[in-house]
Parts: C-alpha cells; sequence; structure tokens
C-alpha cells in the first residue's frame, strides 16, 4: 500500500510517499522564509499555493519511477490544526489530486501526526507523547478510543513563544535554531518557571527575557536560560504524566524536538524514571508530510477515509477530537503503578543511565537518526515510579518522609531553587489546608536545605485506584474550601487525594500558590477533571460530582470560567 501524504499548515509546502510493506517513506518539502517578522498567514498561502503542485509533482514522479511497488492508494492531507488560508490551499490540492488519481481522500490530524509518526518508527504500542512544536505544546496519551491532553500550555505554542523572543531581538524566522546557537555560549540568569499542574505558561518567561536583553544581559545568556527553564516545564510535565498514567514509554513530536537541549533533558528524565524514550529523526519532528503519509496509510487500512463533500478543513482541530480508528482497544496502563512509593538510593545507578541515555541522545541529533533509549536502570520496586517529583519513603506506619531528589535534567541552580521553595511552600500550604477544614497530613519536621519533609502517613489507597462519585464529590468541596482561603492546590490529580476509612485527604501541595483569580481556582477545578477523564473509564458521572461538591462550597462563576477554560482553542 502507498500513500500521497500533503502537508501546509504553516510554514512547510510538503508531499511524500508512504510505502506501507517497505516503510520507505519520500519527503520533499519547501520552506516559507518571510523577509521580516513571523508568519504573515496571507503570504504563507501564496507560498503554499506556488510551491505545493511542485512537491506534489516531486512526489508523484518518484511514485512513478519506483512504480514497481504499485500505484498511490490514497491520499492523505493535513486538516487542521493550522492557518486557515494555508488548510484551504492544501485542501483544495488534497481533493484534486485524488479526484485524478480516482483514490480514496483521508482527512489527518497534524498534531495525531506528529505523535503517531514517534509511536510508528519507534514501534512503542502505547506511549504517552509531548508534542513541542511552533503553535502548539501539550502532552497526550490514549485513552479509551482517543488521545486525551494530559496538560497543555496556557498561552502560546512553545516554537512561537521562542521565536517572539527573537523577533524582539532582531532575528528572522524562525527563531528556534538561532537560540540554540546562542545558548551554547550562554551562563545561568533567572526567569519565572511556570507549571500548573499538568499546564504550563511562556507569556511570563518571555517578557521577562525581553527585558533581560532590554537591560544589556548578554543575549546569550538569556537564550541559554530560557532553554533552561521552557524545556525543563516540558520535560517536568512530560515526567508528570507518565508519573499520573503509570506510563513507561514516552515519545516526542514537533519541530522544537529538533533541539539538542530538549532531547538531552527528556532522555536524562526518561533514563532516572526507567522509561523508554523515543525521539524520531530531525525530518520526521519538524513539519513534513512524511507524518501526514504515515497516518495515512495506517487510517486508510482501518477504512477511515473521508468523502469529498466531507472533507472541510478545520484550523481548531484539536487532537482530542479525532476517533482513533487505527488502533487496536489496547487498555491504558493507567493506575498499574504501586500505590505505595518505596523510595531507594538511586543514586549510584541513575547517573550511568541518564548519561548512556543522554550520549546517545546526542549523538543521534548529531548523526540526524531517529534515537530510542531504552531504560537501563532496573525497575525493581526499589525504583519510586509513582512521584514525579518527590520520593516518599515509610518510616513505621504512622510517618512518611518526602524528599524532593535532584533532578538530573533540570540545571543545578534551577533545580535547587525549584526544591527548596517547593518544600517550604508545601509545609505552610499543608497548615493553611488544615485551618481551612481540609484534611492534610500533619507536617511533623521541615528540612529545607535537604528538601524533606516528616509527614503524617494518611489513607490506604490514592483516590484514583478507588474513584467514586461520592469521594470525588469531597474532593470537590475540599478545592472549594482552599479557594475561599486565598490559594489552590496546584496539582489536585487523583493520585494527589489519599482514601482509606476516613475522608479523603489532599496531599502533595508543592505546586500550590496564593490567588484570588478565579482563572486560578477554574483551572485547580480543571486538573482535577482532566485527570479523572484521562484515566477513569466512565468520567461523567465523577465530574458531574466534582463540580457538585464543588459549587455547594464555592463561586459559581468558577464554574462559569470552568467553561471558558474548556472551550478555548490552544491554536493561535
Ligand atoms: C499546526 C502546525 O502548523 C504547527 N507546526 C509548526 O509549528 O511547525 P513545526 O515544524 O512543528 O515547528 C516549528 C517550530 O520549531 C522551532 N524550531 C526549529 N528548530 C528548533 C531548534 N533547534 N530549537 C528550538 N526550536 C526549533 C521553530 O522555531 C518553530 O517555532 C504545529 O505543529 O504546531
Ligand atoms: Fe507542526
Amino acid at each position: 500500500m502507498r500513500v500521497l501524504g500533503i502537508e501546509g499548515t504553516a510554514w512547510c509546502a510538503s508531499a511524500a510517499i508512504h510505502d506501507a510493506e517497505t516503510d520507505d517513506v519520500f519527503i520533499e518539502s519547501d520552506a516559507y522564509e518571510p523577509d521580516s517578522g513571523g508568519i504573515h498567514p496571507r503570504e504563507a498561502a501564496e507560498h503554499m499555493a506556488e510551491t505545493l503542485p511542485e512537491v506534489i509533482d516531486a512526489a508523484l514522479s518518484y511514485a512513478e519511477d519506483t512504480a514497481g511497488a504499485g500505484g498511490i492508494d490514497a491520499v492523505a492531507f493535513s486538516r487542521g490544526p493550522g492557518l486557515g488560508p494555508c488548510l484551504r490551499t492544501v485542501g483544495t490540492a488534497a481533493r484534486a489530486v485524488a479526484g485524478t488519481l480516482d483514490v480514496p481522500l483521508v482527512g489527518v490530524n497534524h498534531m495525531v501526526a506528529h505523535l503517531e509518526i514517534g509511536r510508528h518508527r519507534s514501534g512503542f504500542e502505547d506511549p504517552i507523547c509531548l508534542n513541542a512544536s511552533g503553535a502548539n505544546a501539550h502532552v497526550l496519551g490514549y485513552h479509551d478510543g482517543r488521545y486525551r491532553v494530559l496538560g497543555e500550555t496556557m498561552d502560546t505554542g512553545v516554537g512561537n513563544a521562542i521565536d517572539k523572543f527573537t523577533r524582539h531581538v532582531g532575528w528572522t524566522h524562525p527563531g528556534g535554531p538561532k537560540v540554540e546557537r546562542a545558548a551554547a555560549d550562554g551562563e545561568y540568569v533567572d526567569l519565572p518557571y511556570v507549571v500548573k499542574g499538568m499546564d504550563f505558561s511562556f507569556s511570563g518567561i518571555m517578557s521577562a527575557a525581553k527585558d533581560l536583553y532590554d537591560e544589556g544581559v548578554p543575549v546569550e545568556d538569556v537564550c541559554f536560560s530560557l532553554q533552561e527553564h521552557v524545556f525543563a516545564m516540558l520535560t517536568e510535565v512530560a515526567e508528570r504524566a507518565l508519573s499520573l498514567t503509570g506510563n513507561d514509554q514516552l515519545v516526542l513530536g514537533g519541530g522544537v524536538g529538533q533541539n539538542d537541549r530538549l532531547r538531552e533533558m527528556l532522555a536524562t528524565m526518561c533514563a532516572q524514571r526507567g522509561v523508554a524514550f523515543h525521539a524520531p529523526e530531525p525530518r520526521f519532528l519538524r513539519d513534513n508530510a512524511g507524518m501526514i503519509a504515515v497516518l495515512g496509510a495506517r487510517m486508510l487500512a482501518a477504512g477511515d477515509t473521508v468523502p469529498i463533500s466531507e472533507s472541510a478543513i478545520d484550523p481548531n482541530y484539536r487532537p482530542d477530537q479525532v476517533p482513533v480508528t487505527w488502533r487496536g482497544t489496547t487498555a491504558s496502563s493507567a493506575g498499574s503503578a504501586n500505590a505505595t512509593e518505596i523510595a531507594a538510593d538511586t543514586a549510584e545507578t541513575v547517573p550511568d543511565a541518564a548519561d548512556a541515555a543522554t550520549d546517545a541522545a546526542t549523538t543521534a541529533a548529531d548523526a540526524s537518526e531517529d534515537v530510542t533509549t531504552r531504560a537501563a536502570t532496573d525497575r525493581g520496586d526499589a525504583l519510586d515510579l509513582r512521584g514525579a517529583e518527590a520520593a516518599v519513603e515509610i518510616i513505621d506506619e504512622a510517618t512518611v518522609r518526602k524528599r524532593r531528589r535532584p533532578k538530573a535534567y533540570r540545571h543545578p541552580t534551577l533545580d535547587e531553587t525549584l526544591r527548596r521553595n517547593r518544600t517550604t511552600l508545601e509545609a505552610r500550604l499543608l497548615n493553611e489546608a488544615r485551618r481551612a477544614g481540609v484534611p492534610t497530613p500533619l507536617v511533623h519536621d521541615v528540612d529545607v536545605a535537604n528538601a524533606e519533609l516528616t509527614l503524617q502517613y494518611v489513607g490506604t489507597a490514592d483516590l484514583a485506584e478507588r474513584i467514586t462519585p461520592d469521594r470525588v464529590r469531597e474532593v470537590g468541596a475540599h478545592l472549594a474550601r482552599l479557594h475561599r482561603a486565598g490559594f489552590v492546590h496546584g496539582d489536585p490529580t487523583t493520585r494527589n487525594v489519599r482514601v482509606g476509612e476516613s475522608a479523603p485527604t489532599l496531599i502533595d501541595f508543592g505546586l500550590g500558590y496564593h490567588t484570588g483569580h478565579v482563572e486560578d481556582h477554574a483551572m485547580d477545578l480543571h486538573i482535577l477533571e482532566q485527570s479523572i477523564r484521562g484515566t477513569a473509564t466512565d468520567p461523567d458521572p465523577l465530574v458531574s460530582a466534582a463540580e457538585s461538591g464543588y459549587a455547594a462550597v464555592g463561586e459559581t462563576n468558577v464554574l462559569d470560567r470552568l467553561r471558558t477554560i474548556e472551550g478555548r482553542g490552544r491554536y493561535r
């Protein structure tokens, strides 16, 4: 089976031929490079109109030269997300070619293609995917027939954020590779670091970066630190998603994935966690029609074609809107991790594994090849599988010690700052929560220098494993109590609630902060609901229970804002 793929969502006019039998992928691309500023939608669409016929011709000639392999069985095209004027040009071209060749049309979601190319190249069955591209930044996990958005940017895509900074300093588009080059000679400076549960934001960090540059901080230092902060945020959220779902495979997608430092951080994090990691070669990371053809072939095999009359493009097409027809019913491994985490001193094994993974990632990036690193660490029960951030050691039946271990992927200064700040804040918020009427573990001791808390042992299982509407309703009410007391939990996932004989108890306030903003309160509730939707088989009654519990205690405008957050398209 051979499929012609066509891509042109923003900057890259591209056509490809994928042969499903040999796995050969031929790609022909023509990049739009604005003379100044960012991508102008109209100019980009003109670029598509001019160059798509040429790249499609090149792909069709290749198909003809290799005709022994058979004809073309379908035309797959990027249906969205992307810039409307560009997508319309792509759609028109795809319909025309499909008509001429008299073959079916396959409408592909560009973000799902960024994910599936990693799954295809790695052979991983059920990975978590970090998509780090120009207009998007999100973490996806498969559950129950859909790719769920486990976490995403609250403002712009990661590449666009970086490109905006480079426009400010007068560099041409695309800025990402220029930042990477400049960062090689830079030193660490402080910037904001914004992760809220599984979501993250770039706007504060980008304006701070512009300010530093305007104040005369060397641009190399700003670039270095931008990478250290932004990529650590992405890596942290990817790790949270692995932790939440109990998944042990990660793939990377998107143009920013070409960045060596991002790949290095992800490989290091995965090695430290005992998780397999795959980054496709650069030609499959940046926008390309190869990934469209590869997913197109899978969709075609599943009979997932689209009649011309229904093949309209969608600039806001979200990955979680796509019914995943081409995968078996592989159950998500959510909830399979151990309920009780056992800490171990992995200091001896982890750096070796991390170094090996890092070397592999860097070497492969240089050689422009796919890179897969498999976990070198022994995933025995000695390894902490659950906590994304911290290890909890059981001291006795009534006491645990929670330690935020250094993360090898983070810059040491950033790592120390985050671990200390989160430890102090967590102790404070645990006490404030209890005063507000929300059950939390008692804080017996705080050791800031070692980022260690000694806490009361609570519950017998995570809410994730014993989820019921009644329990979720109580958690909803508890969130409202925190918000009335002037702060948020910051990460109220179903794994951060302990249950047992007594009432649900909230743990892990390390991402909490004081705020009176309705947006932050709604985001807290959104995180709870996302974690339910990401893992529960029948989430609707549970989500309703969370909201009714919240409504009984909290402000109704928070629920209104929650609807706005859910309806917000992230494509900008
Ligand atoms: C919807 C679609 O149009 C969009 N595609 C897209 O943005 O192109 P993509 O090729 O996936 O990513 C381009 C981004 O990737 C960045 N980039 C390229 N090389 C980079 C590098 N070495 N370091 C950092 N960023 C890099 C560029 O600066 C640019 O922002 C998307 O996937 O969001
Ligand atoms: Fe893309």
